[in-house]
């Protein structure tokens, strides 16, 4: 049937125009859709790695060579001196290759947060006017496998460009944990990429590494080995002195009132980082502003302060009055008895918060030794039982504070009775398959040790109760105290009221 050319055949061609339109429509529509459909699966998602890795890459490539000085960074040290000859060898690198000696690579900064890893690496790289590239590990940590690893070996690349570098790996746990039997892909490339460009630049490229971390117990062994990161310094919180260098730092360029006595902030802020007493100066101009003044007086570093002790106690980080004289008279107790016994030798008392440890002493490294008599067994006890004595002395009751001198007090004695035959046992020596069937005649010996070494302990400190209280009294004002200084107290006190033993 031919109608085309009639009426309705005109009807019929309209319709199936607007019927191919509407198909045509549809057919878009559904590709539209498809298509939209489509930009939200997962093959399209490298497109939004790429902007995500494009931005990241900048920020890597956030290549300048910082201003910081070492002056900028108060108190620490220790660890400047340690840095200097860092700064030697990247300032004079042919010096250290004629002689045949290679270059550092990675140094470790461990410590609290805020105590100031980033600013040194800074100052590192402006001492040696090296272009700074920083990064954090976790802009390395991704889903997708070896785009971290691919960003590792972009940071390596730029940094050898522009030697002489310093390239600073913030939150390097966040790639250097260690590693598990649950694999993780992506993870271990990463870590291996880093391991790999560590081992791979030459004597010739002066590229340093700095890794910053919180937990230094985290890291992966692979990661710490000669030649990678061995160079691990402790960045702790400062003690009273460096707080005031900080303070000073902090508030050079402020106007401060005259009413603004820095030492006595120093003192009021124990158990704080630098970050929080940057915080503080910051917090006090701001104050001072909204107060319509125009210098910072002593109220609004009042009011900082405040605020700043306010959210530690939340934490519990900052310490009570109370209790830092307790710490002072332990750590106090364990240095004298150290000194006195004539054990090993003290390097450094510190009431600095350190870890979980309120104080602690430090005592210079010994020499290699082979043998050990029972009466320097018993000296190791009498130190160890020093906090807790001096405690029980100034004080009249005993805190928790002793727990970890206790451990290692029983552990030696344990050893003295089963490994050593040092005990009322005589020459009988107890393997760990026996221990449990002689336990309480092994428990007696270790009570004798532990209660012998005690009732001395209590009785020294006792008579030299009034050098505890100045070497703790000391230890409260300084909060550290170097050898040196501890055996000048004692000196001091002896020539003024002679030795006691
Ligand atoms: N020793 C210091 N001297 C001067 N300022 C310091 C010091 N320590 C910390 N600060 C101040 O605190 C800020 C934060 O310090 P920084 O970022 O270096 O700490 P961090 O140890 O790297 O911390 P995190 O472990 O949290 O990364 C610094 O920018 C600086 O203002
Ligand atoms: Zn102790």
């Amino acid at each position: 049937m031919v109608m085309f050319g009639s009426l309705n055949g005109n009807i019929s061609f309209v319709r199936i125009n607007i019927i191919n339109k509407f198909l045509l429509i549809l057919a878009c529509s559904v590709l539209f859709i498809y298509y939209m459909k489509l930009d939200k699966s997962p093959q399209l998602e490298p497109v939004q790695i790429k902007m995500e890795k494009k931005d990241k890459d900048d920020r890597l490539n956030n290549l300048n060579k910082p201003s910081v000085r070492f002056n900028d960074v108060a108190g620490l040290d220790e660890v400047k001196e340690e840095l200097a000859e860092i700064i030697d060898f990247i300032k004079s690198p042919q010096k250290y290759h004629k002689m045949g000696a290679k270059i550092p690579k990675g140094i470790l900064f461990h410590g609290p947060p805020g105590t100031g890893k980033t600013l040194l690496a800074q100052a590192l790289a402006g001492e040696t006017e090296s272009s700074f590239f920083s990064a954090s590990g976790s802009e390395f940590v991704e889903k997708y496998v070896g785009v971290g690893a691919k960003r590792v070996r972009s940071l390596f690349e730029k940094a050898k460009k522009s030697a002489p570098s310093v390239i600073f790996i913030d939150e390097i746990d966040a790639i250097g944990a260690k590693r598990t039997t649950e694999s993780n892909n992506e993870k271990d490339q990463t870590l291996n990429q880093l391991l790999i460009e560590m081992d791979g630049f030459n004597s010739d490229q002066t590229v340093v590494v700095i890794g910053a971390t919180n937990r230094l117990d985290l890291l992966d062994e692979a990661l710490l080995r000669p030649g990678r990161f061995d160079r691990h310094m402790f960045i702790g919180n400062p003690d009273v002195r460096a707080r005031e260098e900080i303070f000073l730092v902090h508030t050079k360029n402020k106007p401060i009132d005259k009413s603004v006595d820095i030492k006595a902030l120093a003192k009021r802020t124990h158990g704080m980082s630098g970050a929080h007493i940057s915080n503080i100066a910051n917090e006090a101009a701001i104050l001072a502003v909204r107060n319509n003044k125009t210098t910072i007086g002593i109220e609004e570093f009042n009011e900082a302060i405040e605020k700043v002790i306010a959210g530690l106690q939340r934490k519990n980080t900052v310490i009570l009055e109370k209790e830092k004289r307790k710490v002072s008279f332990h750590e106090a107790g364990h240095a004298l008895m150290g000194k006195i016994l004539n054990t090993d030798l003290v390097s450094k008392v510190s009431i600095v918060p350190r870890g979980e440890a309120l104080g602690y002493v430090m005592y210079a490294p010994e020499e290699d030794r082979y043998l050990t008599t029972t009466e320097e067994l018993k000296n190791k006890i009498k130190v160890l039982l020093g906090g807790r004595c001096a405690e029980q002395i100034i004080f009249g009751e005993i805190s928790t504070g002793a727990k970890d001198d206790l451990k290692k007090a029983n552990s030696i004695a344990y050893q003295m009775v089963c490994d050593y035959g040092m005990s009322n046992l005589l020459n009988r020596v107890f393997e760990p398959a026996f221990v449990k069937n002689c336990y309480p005649m092994i428990d007696k010996e270790i009570k004798n040790i532990i209660e012998e070494c005690y009732n001395d302990t209590f009785e020294v400190l006792k008579n030299n109760s009034n050098l505890l209280s100045t070497i703790a009294h000391e230890l409260y004002e300084k909060e550290t105290l170097s050898g040196e200084e501890l055996e000048n107290i004692i000196q001091i006190h002896f020539k003024k009221y002679g030795a006691t033993t």
